[in-house]
């Protein structure tokens, strides 16, 4: 079992996630022979939140390898939310720019809602705009918001066909939970969401053959909560003291006991190494295909 062979139920998302980039990586350079066609992805950051630096500079980083553009534009934290939307407004008519990624989150005095509602919807990589989530809801296309993305794709992957599984997702935000339920229940899963108000969340997690944890609580999800067999994909991402490191060092964890919980699933995520590569390689994804649809042209094969 899992407790003599550590690991071997371990989902390694960063090996998919390298996997998906290098496919990526080829597919632009086909757009760039064939069409003269270079994608291009802008990252916008409002202050300077220095978790958020690290993960744009990997956004960055990845853009370039996989033969994209990258513009990245670092507004100071007190920018009026008048600059922020005018500078979205720019972007929207750049014709060289076919993704736009603003940050979250904001400072408190600009209104998120309002900012997503000005990106293009063709442009919306992080596929948060109405309209991208009213196209999910009803199965009409659209861009799909990374992270759930990243989660079906390690799903499928471990599982095959989801049709008839019983499926929970534990949080329920607009860019991770209720998205992660629309995927689901288009592939034919039967879908709970849990959150905050939910009366008894063991025994909802101990019926579903697939749970999805997208809280942002360390170790909210005990491992013999886990149905036997169970797959596991923890999004969480919270950074928790290591003493064990050194005095004032932290470290990343999910929103499951890793530890507890693959003693009893038959698949799980790690964190780090899970669904955050996931998320990254599924931005450029969405930035490819945007720039695909911009063009005229057919959706890469990914
Ligand atoms: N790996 C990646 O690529 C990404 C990781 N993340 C991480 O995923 C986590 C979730 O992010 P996000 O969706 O933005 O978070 P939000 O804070 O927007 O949503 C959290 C959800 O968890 C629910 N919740 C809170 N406490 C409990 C509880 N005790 N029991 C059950 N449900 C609870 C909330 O319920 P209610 O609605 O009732 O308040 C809410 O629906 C975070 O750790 C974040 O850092 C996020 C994006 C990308
Ligand atoms: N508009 C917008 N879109 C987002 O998609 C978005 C956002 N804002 N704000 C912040 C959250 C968080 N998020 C992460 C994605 C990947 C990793 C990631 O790659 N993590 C690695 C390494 C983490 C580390 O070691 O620091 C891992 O899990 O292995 C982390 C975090 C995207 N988000
Ligand atoms: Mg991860």
């Amino acid at each position: 079992m899992s407790a003599t062979h550590p690991g071997i139920n371990r989902i390694d998302g960063k090996k998919t996630a390298a996997a998906l980039r290098e496919r990526i990586a080829g597919h632009v350079a086909r757009l760039k022979a064939d069409h003269g066609l270079t994608p291009g992805l802008a990252v916008v950051i409002v202050g300077e939140d220095p978790a958020s630096q690290v993960y744009v500079r990997n956004k960055v980083k990845q853009t370039g390898e996989a033969g994209m553009n990258s513009l990245h534009f670092a507004l100071p934290a007190d920018t009026p939310e008048a600059d922020l939307l005018a500078k979205i407004a720019e972007l929207n008519a750049d014709e060289t720019v076919h993704g736009i990624l603003v940050q979250l989150p904001l400072p408190g005095h600009i209104d998120a809602n309002k900012v997503i509602d000005t990106i293009d919807p063709a442009k919306d990589v992080d596929g948060f705009h109405v309209v991208n989530a009213g196209r999910l809801a009803t199965g009409t296309g659209g861009l799909i918001p990374c992270t759930p993305r990243g989660c079906l794709m390690l799903l499928k992957q471990t599982v095959g066909d989801l049709s008839g599984k019983r499926a929970i997702i534990v949080g329920r935000s607009n860019i991770v939970g209720k998205p992660m339920a629309q995927l689901l229940l288009g592939e034919n899963a039967t879908v709970t969401i849990a959150h905050s108000r939910t009366a008894d969340l063991a025994d909802e997690v101990a019926r579903a053959d697939i749970v999805v944890a997208a809280v942002g609580r360390a170790h909210l999800i005990k491992g013999d909560w886990i149905k036997p067999g169970a797959t596991v994909i923890d999004v969480g991402m919270n950074r928790v003291d290591a003493p064990e490191k050194g005095p004032g060092k932290t470290r990343l964890v999910g929103d499951v006991d890793y530890e507890a919980a693959a003693a009893h699933a038959g698949a799980i995520t790690p964190v780090p190494g899970g669904v955050g590569p996931m998320t990254i390689a599924c931005l450029l994804a969405n930035t490819l295909v945007a720039a695909c649809r911009q063009a005229g042209l057919e959706d890469p094969r990914l």
